[in-house]
């Protein structure tokens, strides 16, 4: 039975919003990423390689812990980014555009390594695919202060690290989703025809 879901996706690829209507649609319960207590973020994002180590450091582990969360539920749930993409994404992308020095990255994923031993994939990790500028448009809309100084090509360095991760994706059941054409949030019948893919891997003979 697919118990743990997981919405993976680029920075404004609206998986909070989704995770939160899939969530009340199936009755599901939800892990959301906690933005407002982070106290690096805003940090984070004035000065990228004075605190992206921290920043990792607390992701992995608030991650970690949302993971022990998940596994103890009998109940179906939703979780609102994985701890792949802390790590796979997020890191290796800080890391490759010299953000992270290379002994702080080494320790990183030294300890990466250590806590991926206790992790259990999702049952079914959904991707939503979305172009850069389309989440330029979410990100602006949303219009958080600390997004402000988000550059394009940091946008772009993502979503390559995000394409080539979902390629190689072998840890679960896989659903990917291309959100640039749906407005999921507006229009019923956007909603409705995920929702119809997501019941074929929930539901389906197969499945
Ligand atoms: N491991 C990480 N390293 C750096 N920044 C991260 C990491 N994980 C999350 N973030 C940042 O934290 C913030 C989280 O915001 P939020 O939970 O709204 O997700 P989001 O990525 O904006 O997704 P969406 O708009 O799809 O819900 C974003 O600015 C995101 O880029």
């Amino acid at each position: 039975m697919i118990k743990h879901i997981a919405i993976a996706g680029n920075i404004g690829a609206g998986k909070t919003t989704l995770t939160k209507m899939l969530a009340k649609h199936y009755g599901w319960e939800v892990e959301l990423e906690e933005v407002d207590n982070n106290p690096y973020l805003e940090d984070f994002y004035k000065d990228m390689a004075r605190w992206s180590f921290h920043l990792q450091i607390y992701f992995l582990n608030s991650r970690f812990g949302q993971v022990h969360q998940i596994a103890k539920k009998d109940r179906p749930v939703i979780q609102d980014r994985t701890i792949y993409e802390d790590a796979y994404i997020f890191a290796k992308s800080l890391y490759d555009q010299g953000y992270f020095s290379p002994r702080d990255y080494e320790n990183y994923l030294a300890l990466f390594k250590s806590m991926i031993k206790y992790v259990k994939p999702p049952d079914l990790l959904i991707y939503l695919r979305c172009d850069i500028d389309h989440l330029v448009r979410n990100i602006e809309k949303r219009g958080r202060e600390y997004e402000k100084t988000i550059r394009i090509d940091y946008l772009r360095e993502l979503k390559e690290h995000y394409e080539t991760w979902i390629q190689n994706y072998d840890e679960g059941k896989l659903l990917i989703i291309d959100v640039n054409k749906l407005n999921f949030v507006d229009k019923q019948e956007d909603f409705a025809q995920i929702v119809s893919n997501l019941d074929r891997e929930l539901f389906g003979l197969f499945s």
